[in-house]
């Protein structure tokens, strides 16, 4: 059978060492297109139409990232799964409509040409913005009709998929960790206002991580994280005001009262600091931080729920208990951070969303009711 479907991608790219380049694309049922292919982990989430009215939709999405230094990978992958077109009937690609691919974020702008000379399709621009909202809207509003297992909190080591209300979804704080942070109010469907944002985002973690531990990758920084202990960096409470903490303004004794404040009165050079500790540090200063700019964007606990976004969470759990927890402390239990699986890919998704304009927006009516992570894209 003809894979009509594998037309149906989306690059999100942005500039810059250390990024990434998400594909999402969809397949029909029937496709032939295997999970996992040349060293490539792809995530699938099983897609079923429930009328008989688009039996095409009947199929799979799935997720892929690639290191947008390495996009040759990407491009050999589109080949070898035809993702370009060369799958399609005649017709099919003389059909100008299926020969538009959806692209957002700064690659699509930059990579234009590369996709025109090698595959001879065009990347169709949608806004990074807009794209973002409807990519965490279809997550959970899906996720309200029918998906299990999308959004979740994590609180104490423990993962808990949320039960969104349909009536009560809007308005939240998506924030988006990428390179940078976005902080975007969501009142509904394509309305959203960007509230704030902080340049001190995930490219910050990783591009200070390489210079304090000269590591070479984010997993490798992670790693390191995993092993370090903050308290050898970071001045606590309890460093200044002994283990009773401050008690009258409510500081206990661990909290961390300045980031790296340590290292101003050790009489020390870097090369004196173990990387894992350095990692450890940055890594919640960094989450600290956004989750108290998230805390106060969303009116101090008026919008109950943040929504965290961009592949800096990853899924780790030291970086979402962090957030969870500087949630949690600023607006005293009152607003809870929340986090979503796919939760890298959503300006691709709400770039895919777009097909609508195209004649796909059948394809937003249906429910996800199978999820089969083959491989995970973590
Ligand atoms: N495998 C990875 N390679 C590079 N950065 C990663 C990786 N996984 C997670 N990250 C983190 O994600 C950030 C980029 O997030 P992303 O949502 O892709 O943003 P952007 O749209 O700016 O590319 C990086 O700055 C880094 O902190
Ligand atoms: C410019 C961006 C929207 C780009 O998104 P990104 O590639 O970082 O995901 C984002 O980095 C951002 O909002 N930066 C913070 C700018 C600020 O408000 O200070």
């Amino acid at each position: 059978m003809i894979q009509a479907a594998a037309f149906h991608f989306v690059l999100l790219t942005s500039e810059g060492k250390g990024t990434l380049i998400k594909l999402v694309y969809f397949s029909r049922k029937d496709s032939s297109l295997e999970s996992v292919g040349n060293g490539v982990q792809v995530e699938e989430v099983g897609l079923v139409t429930s009328s008989k009215k688009y039996p095409i939709l009947d199929g799979k999405l799935h997720f892929a990232k690639f290191q947008t230094s390495k996009i040759n990978e990407c491009l050999d992958f589109i080949e070898s799964k035809l993702l370009h077109g060369s799958c399609c009937s005649h017709q099919e690609i003389s059909d100008k409509k299926q020969l538009l691919i959806k692209a957002t974020g700064g690659g699509a702008y930059k990579y234009a040409d590369l996709f025109r000379e090698k595959f001879g399709i065009r990347l169709d621009k949608e806004d990074e913005m807009d794209s973002l909202v409807a990519g965490a809207n279809f997550l959970l509003k899906l996720r309200i009709c029918a998906v299990p297992r999308e959004a979740f909190t994590y609180m104490e080591g423990q993962k808990d998929f949320v039960q969104i209300d349909a009536s009560d979804l809007f308005p939240y704080l998506l924030v988006s960790i990428g390179s940078g942070v976005s902080m975007i109010k969501v009142d509904g469907d394509g309305k959203f206002e960007l509230v704030s944002g902080t340049s001190l985002g995930g490219g910050t973690l990783l591009g200070m991580g390489m210079l304090l531990t000269n590591c070479q990758s984010f997993d490798e920084f992670l790693e390191l994280s995993h092993k370090g202990d903050n308290r050898n960096i970071d001045m606590l409470v309890r460093d200044i005001y002994g283990v009773t903490g401050y008690s009258k303004l409510g500081l206990s004794a661990t909290t961390i009262a300045s980031s790296f404040g340590k290292v101003s009165f050790d009489n020390k050079e870097l090369k004196d600091y173990k990387k894992e500790d350095l990692a450890r540090s940055l890594l919640r200063m960094i989450s600290n931080n956004v989750a108290q700019i998230a805390y106060m964007n969303a009116g101090h606990g008026q919008l109950k729920r943040i929504i965290f976004g961009g592949f800096f969470t990853r899924g780790h759990e030291y970086i979402m208990e962090t957030i969870s927890d500087g949630v949690q402390y600023w607006s005293k239990g009152k607003a809870k951070a929340m986090f979503l699986r796919h939760e890298g890919f959503l300006g691709a998704l709400g770039a895919f969303k777009s097909y609508e304009k195209h004649g796909l927006g059948s394809l937003m009516g249906h429910h996800l009711t199978e999820q089969s992570p083959v491989a995970s894209p973590r």
